[in-house]
């Protein structure tokens, strides 16, 4: 082996919430860096591998130096001398070291931090973009799916739905498709003050208008997309996470959903209304609380035909999930986080078992970022041809768009492909 991890080192830096994250540094035996940043999300699946904070409240400011020192000891140590190119090994070793179940030891965010910056020391090593590094050739740029307006554990106000998300469907790039997201975005922001409403931003970049429906927000949506020149379902679509465990009550088994208690076949019944009344809805994420696995694919069975439904804080990109997930048949789609499983090969290994079983899979960024590009590269490197990554706006977000852009740049703009929805899948 003519080069070798010579040191693996970490330190506390923060993210777009202002609260602390993990850095990682890999430094090969040549002296070549590989530098990563971890994300942290808010609406946490419970089944998440553990993001390991001083004290462990992950949303008050709490510090990360724990998960810090496990990379500059522990983790230093037993990666000295390995080789950056065998990224698997690389990842069990540290997984052994661990040795829980949910990496609870020595942090998900430590672990993941090392697995991101060995992949980046690698690629640096030999002078190719991560994306290649990773995929290779053949590969496609994702269609992009943008968090526009803000409610639920992420922003404060009455919407108790999570994320409304626009995405470009008609487009001849894209840079195209970026573009006219961007102006449905700048004419919704004219749509919410000309509705007497504020225009601040939520935690992912869209606005957090203090309205009291999802329908608002989804009339809103529709209006916007019109008033920019678009047609709705043709050239702009629409996608939501509802992640609804934030409004799922453990107890009665109901949703206390914006003013009304519904039953789960009533919630149900609401997004099919929703359906009929949008059509332009191409994606549904998390329609049910993370605990209520039997009226999820109840769910998903009925209207996974016609529309995509995406499950992320069930399965939290976890291989064994994935598979009792796909044999309870309860979604069609997978949310694939790296920091919900906390190394590169699980998240690799998840996305090929969605792929065997005919699930599309939609790439996330968490609500927490950093400027870290990593998780553009990786979408194209992984073909998962869909992405999201918040609103146009914000440079955490818009940092991942701009490297595509790049990453199209480098492709060559005419002979890249482009991912088609719903990612070459027959939903039927
Ligand atoms: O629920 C989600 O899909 C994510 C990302 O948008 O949010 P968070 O990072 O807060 O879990
Ligand atoms: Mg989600």
């Amino acid at each position: 082996m003519s080069v070798y991890i010579e040191k693996v080192k970490a330190r506390e830096i923060f993210d777009s919430r202002g609260n602390p994250t993990v850095e990682a540094d890999v430094i090969l035996s040549d002296g070549t860096l590989g530098r990563a940043e971890v994300p942290s999300g808010a609406s946490t699946g419970e089944l998440e591998a553990v993001e390991l904070r001083d004290g462990g409240d992950r949303l008050q400011g709490k510090g990360v130096s724990k998960a810090v020192n496990n990379v500059n000891t522990e983790i230093n140590k037993i990666l000295h001398g390995a080789d950056p190119f065998n990224q698997a090994q690389i990842d069990q070793a540290m997984i052994d070291l661990d040795g829980t179940k949910n990496k609870a030891r020595l942090g998900a965010n430590a672990i993941l931090g090392v697995s991101m910056a060995t992949c980046r020391a690698a690629a640096n090593y030999q002078k190719v973009p991560l994306y290649r590094y990773l995929g290779g050739t053949d590969l496609e740029l994702p269609q992009t799916f943008h968090n526009v307006i803000n409610g639920g554990e992420h922003a404060d106000n009455g919407i108790d739905m999570q994320e409304f998300m626009i995405t470009p469907v008609e487009r001849t790039s894209f840079r195209d498709g970026f573009e006219k997201i961007a102006n449905t975005y700048h004419t919704l922001k004219k749509v919410i003050e000309a509705a007497g409403y504020q225009t601040g931003l939520g935690d992912e970049g869209g606005f957090a208008p203090d309205l009291n429906s999802s329908e608002e927000a989804l009339k809103m949506l529709h209006e916007a997309i019109e008033k920019a020149g678009y047609t709705p379902g043709k050239e702009i679509a629409i996608a939501f996470d509802a992640a609804a465990s934030h409004f799922y009550d453990h107890d009665s088994g109901n949703y206390n959903f914006e003013g009304t208690v519904k039953t789960p076949d009533e919630m149900g019944d609401y997004y099919v209304k929703l359906l009929s009344e949008f059509p332009e809805i191409i994606s549904i994420e998390d329609p049910y609380g993370e605990d209520d696995w039997d009226n999820f694919a109840k769910f998903a069975k009925k209207v996974g035909d016609q529309v995509q439904i995406v499950t992320d804080d069930n399965v939290c990109t976890n291989p064994e999930l994935f598979r009792k997930a796909i044999k309870m048949g309860m979604a069609n789609s997978f949310l694939i986080k790296l920091n919900q499983i906390g190394t590169v090969t699980e998240t690799l290994e998840a996305i090929r078992i969605a792929r065997k079983n005919g699930y599309t899979t939609m790439m996330s960024h968490r609500s927490g970022e950093t400027g870290d590009t990593f998780v553009a590269d990786f979408t194209v490197a992984t073909n998962s041809s869909q992405l999201k990554s918040g609103a146009p706006a914000r440079s955490e977000r818009v940092e991942k768009y701009n490297q595509l852009l790049r990453i199209e740049e480098e492709l060559g703009e005419n002979g890249s492909r482009l991912a088609k929805f719903p990612n070459d899948v027959d939903f039927d």
